[in-house]
């Protein structure tokens, strides 16, 4: 690939703001200082499809998106755009292919914790098509990473490389990194769609083609785990993001063996002849990080198991973010729900006495209550000491089991207009309801809305003590602010549109009439052509 293509002018991708500078070459990659404040990809060639040839013909499809979205303003060398026409992609650059050498996917560390999945073969040589080496090469040449030594997963959706960075002293050993490679095969695409598809962050650009895609699961990944990192949640750290590549903090030692999964945890001697299970200290752990997730970065995790949380040394790493989506995702608490069963399985499987699912997501999603350790876990020791006490027979096994079952399989409502009958549901006590967290549970003050609640507040009053089910029935629906005015009271009103209509007067008396401005205008700008 000549020089020459990789650096041309970065193309601003259709779904981006069209006022973002253009970034030179070496700010191609994202990296994590700038990362939040950037939403828009730079990349070369954005509307190729996965390891495309790059012809003259869709050079020109590309190069004429590019100026659209400069608002028509075309550059100096328009005539020239400034990728090569006349060579491929595959064409090979002396100055990167050097790197070819450094990079080694296959093999890896052998034995331990290695995951492999049937096609590997198949599935290394998918990701690695020209496009991602000639990214890795970059990474190379940049100094992001010194080499990659072979694969720790070969997966569905990514495999992951333990790559090194040789540092700066010589003695030292090398730096450990993890590279995420997203793989852009057509089979992965229909399962992910449903966490992409309702996603503010990704509305625009959930159209696309599959290149385009991948790299909003890895945007997706970077921002998340940068929230995570945040929050203080352990996880990797992003440090880089390219196209479908990212690059991270690798969980593991120094000769480069990743920790293990949950699932593969084992235990010292010491902790296993203990009085506890060493399980439990974990699951406890668990479900603080899970409620910190929730209500810190405003996440649900939306494929957590025991596949993707590592563990070292009593401590959990959340992992594989890419699905996550945000807690107002339409379909953010039924993935939640899907979560907590599959810890709650998993842990059940390990001998822990685990807690119900419905106490688990209401300990999760109550705004109230604690976010850091060890008062988390302490609310949760709470959550034991309070659950109400069943025998330790079969029968009451069978209970709860149905209790389980009948909260995984109750319809969780995206909004209240999905509700059925509210009515009917607001008879029952608001701790059962489903989607109790979506009533308002607080009185709304003037302050918050001048106008229309000023004559709520006497009925407020009497309801401003409770705020967890405390309250009557009847109260969730006067405590909640209605849509439109048909609470308001007749004469207000009528004042209320009386002061609107003078406001709207006073306006008039200002305005500019139509026919004074459209000379205006006129003038103006036959002045400017002159
Ligand atoms: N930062 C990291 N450091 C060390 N190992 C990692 C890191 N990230 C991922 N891994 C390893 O790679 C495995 C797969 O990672 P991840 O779960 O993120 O990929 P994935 O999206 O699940 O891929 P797939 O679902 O296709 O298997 C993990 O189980 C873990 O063993
Ligand atoms: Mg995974």
């Amino acid at each position: 690939m000549p020089s020459s293509l990789l650096n041309s002018q970065p193309v601003v991708a259709p779904h981006e703001a069209p006022q973002q500078p253009e970034v030179p070459d070496q700010d191609i990659y994202h990296d994590t200082d700038d990362y939040e404040s950037e939403d828009a990809y730079y990349e070369l060639g954005d509307d190729l499809e996965d390891g495309a040839i790059l012809t003259s013909a869709n050079i020109t499809q590309s190069f004429n998106r590019e100026r659209q979205m400069q608002g028509g303003v075309v550059r100096s060398n328009a005539q020239k755009p400034t990728a090569n026409t006349s060579s491929q992609i595959n064409d090979t650059d002396a100055s990167l292919a050097r790197h070819a050498a450094k990079i080694k996917l296959d093999g890896g560390k052998e034995g331990k914790n290695r995951t492999k999945d049937k096609s590997d073969r198949a599935t290394s040589e998918l990701v690695m098509d020209d496009r991602t080496r000639v990214i890795l090469y970059k990474m190379i040449q940049q100094n992001h990473i010194s080499g990659i030594h072979g694969a720790i997963s070969t997966g569905k959706e990514a495999n992951v490389y333990n790559a090194t960075l040789e540092p700066e002293d010589d003695d030292a050993p090398p730096i450990q990194r993890a590279i995420k490679i997203y793989k852009t095969s057509i089979l992965v695409f229909k399962d992910r769609e449903k966490y992409v598809t309702g996603e503010h962050r990704f509305n625009s650009a959930s159209k696309g083609n599959n290149l385009r895609k991948v790299k909003q699961w890895a945007e997706k990944e970077f921002r998340n785990l940068k929230r995570l990192r945040a929050a203080g949640i352990p996880c990797p750290e992003p440090l880089l993001l390219k196209s479908h590549v990212l690059l991270m903090e690798f969980l593991g030692d120094k000769r480069g063996y990743a920790y293990p999964k949950l699932r593969e945890a084992t235990f010292s001697q010491e902790s296993q002849e203990g009085s506890e299970n060493p399980w439990r200290p974990l699951y406890i752990q668990l479900l603080g990080l899970m409620r910190k997730l929730y209500q810190v970065c405003k996440l649900v995790h939306a494929d957590l198991s025991e596949y993707n949380i590592l563990y070292h040394d009593n401590k959990l790493y959340i992992i594989d973010v890419s699905q996550s989506v945000e807690h107002d995702h339409p379909r953010a608490l039924e993935f939640l729900r899907i979560d907590i069963k599959n810890v709650g399985d998993f842990f059940r499987r390990m001998g822990v006495d685990t807690l119900q699912d419905r106490t688990i997501f209401d300990f999760i999603i109550s705004p109230e209550g604690p976010l850091d350790e060890p008062e988390l876990s302490q609310a949760i020791e709470h959550l034991y000491e309070t659950r109400p006490q069943v025998e330790d027979s079969a029968e009451a096994e069978a209970k709860r089991e149905i209790d389980n079952e009948v909260f995984r399989n109750q319809f969780i409502p995206r909004t209240l207009d999905d509700v059925y009958d509210i009515e009917r549901d607001s008879q029952q006590p608001q701790e059962g309801l489903i989607y109790k967290q979506m009533l308002a549970d607080k009185v709304v003050t003037p302050q918050a809305a001048p106008e229309e609640e000023s004559d709520d507040e006497s009925e407020g009053e009497s309801h401003s003590g409770g705020s967890n089910g405390s309250h009557s029935d009847e109260s969730i629906f006067k405590e909640g602010r209605s849509r439109g005015k048909k609470h308001v009271d007749k004469d207000e009103k009528a004042a209320h549109k009386k002061a609107v209509k003078e406001e709207n007067a006073a306006k008039r008396a200002n305005k500019l009439p139509k026919a004074k401005k459209k000379r205006l205008i006129a003038t103006t700008s036959s002045r400017r052509r002159k």
